[in-house]
């Protein structure tokens, strides 16, 4: 059996008593899997990410997370405008697998050389996601990662990150519900 990478039992939480965004709310995702949340605006999605991240608790459940990592929706925020892609890929990852990870991203070195807002949104994004992979997570969480991006690029993008899903679980934040059903194993509205 695959590895688990998540595991939320019974998770309730809400910012005020009389809204409770979460009630006995629970989700696996093994390693491979790619999990979809849809949900309206307001639902908690982004919620339920900075719970998974920690930066939020739980108020009744458990929240059991392998390593994480997490891509945004717009990648110009993901990176520091003042320094080189590379220097900042550098300072939080080891560079080993970079050159199999570009090759696969159809990106070239001597974009990492540039600042962020030399870059297509397209390929600051696949940056943003080549970064991430270099950290070797276990669990992928993507907050609309394609949002940012126009229609054929985000395709494109949804196939890159699928390309690197053997070796970890992905959740994916989406309002689009088409994008979902096309890539995810099961779909969880919340
Ligand atoms: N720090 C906070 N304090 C109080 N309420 C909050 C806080 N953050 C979010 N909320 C409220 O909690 C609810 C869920 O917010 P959240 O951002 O998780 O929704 P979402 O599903 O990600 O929405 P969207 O699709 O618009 O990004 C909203 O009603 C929001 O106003």
């Amino acid at each position: 059996m695959q590895n688990t990478v998540l595991e939320i039992k019974n998770l309730s939480f809400g910012y005020t008593k009389k809204k409770p965004l979460f009630e006995n709310f629970s989700l696996r995702l093994k390693q491979g899997e790619l999990k979809a949340i849809v949900g309206e605006s307001g639902a908690g999605k982004s919620t339920l990410f900075e719970l998974i991240l920690g930066n939020l608790k739980p108020q009744n459940g458990t929240i059991k997370v392998s390593r994480v990592s997490e891509i945004f929706q717009d990648p110009y925020s993901s990176f520091h405008p003042s320094y080189t892609l590379l220097h900042q890929i550098k300072d939080v990852a080891s560079l080993d697998n970079l050159n199999s990870l570009m090759e696969n991203m159809s990106f070239e070195y001597d974009l990492l050389l540039k600042l962020p807002h030399e870059l297509s949104g397209g390929q600051l994004q696949r940056a943003s996601i080549i970064r991430a992979m270099l950290m070797q997570p276990q669990l992928l969480l993507l907050d609309e990662p394609t949002s940012a991006l126009d229609n054929v690029i985000q395709l494109e993008v949804m196939k890159m990150l699928i390309k690197n899903l053997d070796s970890m679980g992905m959740l994916l934040i989406t309002h689009d519900m088409d994008l979902a059903s096309w890539c995810a194993d099961e779909v969880i509205r919340i």
